[in-house]
């Protein structure tokens, strides 16, 4: 791991004006250094405010832009839990590629399901421009769980860039198998942000990087393979 530098807010209007900048920023330069831009961002709830604001930026291109979910659940593309179906609400209008890592006729088959993402995703340029990454209160990042999956998230080969999860407990807020990037595929990007809110998952986080890559929280190992500065954005609420 790298360097680590925390930007603080006392509301998540806030904290989302600043990331959109500098998502934007890194956009802009994707597109300057080779004509595309790649970014994986988040799914959950805490995104939202982000890419509203992102939309309000007229000075982007977004049909140069390749959005990739960090993971997504394993549900119809239309469903209300689909985070893929969330970036499509977005930044569909604006013509963005949005990357499904969800095929519907693998819905049944987490394992398969990886494996049809990790097709999909062989077929994009590689790395990515940006890993932005949420994280649950329980440490999760991307849908990488606790699990039978967790070591192939983390540990499995750095050219396997997606796999299917199964989450061992199922999390409440989406009980439901999954299919995320790798820590491998997160860690290969040039840029990685963090965003989170609230004290809870603040003393979640600062505990996993004390415990660094031996932590028990999938957040901690996560950024133990990183090697590239990290932001971690915080608001308060
Ligand atoms: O399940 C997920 O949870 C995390 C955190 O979501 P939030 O609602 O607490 O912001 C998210 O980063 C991940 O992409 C998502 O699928």
């Amino acid at each position: 791991m790298d360097e680590i530098e925390w930007w603080e807010f006392d509301s998540a209007k806030d904290m989302a004006e600043q990331v959109a900048g500098d998502i934007g920023f890194v956009i802009e330069s994707a597109l300057e250094a080779h004509k595309g831009a790649r970014l994986a961002v988040p799914g959950g709830s805490t995104p939202d405010l982000i890419y509203a604001e992102l939309l309000k930026r007229k000075d982007i291109d977004w049909t140069k832009v390749t959005l990739i979910p960090t993971d997504d659940r394993l549900v119809k593309l239309d469903d209300g839990l689909s985070n893929y179906g969330k970036l499509e609400g977005f930044f569909g209008a604006r013509k963005a590629d949005i990357v499904s890592l969800i095929d519907e006729a693998a819905l049944e088959n987490p394992q398969e399901a990886g494996r049809l993402a990790d097709a999909r995703l062989s077929l994009l340029q590689w790395p990515l421009d940006l890993a932005c990454l949420g994280m649950g209160a329980d440490g999760h990042t991307a849908s990488i769980f606790p699990g039978p999956d967790f070591d192939a998230a983390v540990n499995g080969p750095r050219t396997r860039r997606a796999i299917g999860v199964r989450p061992d407990p199922l999390p409440d807020a989406a009980p439901v198998p999954r299919v995320t990037l790798t820590a491998p595929a997160l860690a290969s990007a040039r840029t990685v942000m963090i965003v989170i809110s609230g004290a809870e998952k603040r003393r979640v986080l600062e505990q996993a990087l004390k415990e660094g890559p031996l932590s028990s929280y999938p957040i901690g190992r996560v950024v133990s393979a990183m090697d590239v500065p990290i932001d971690i954005y915080w608001s308060a609420e």
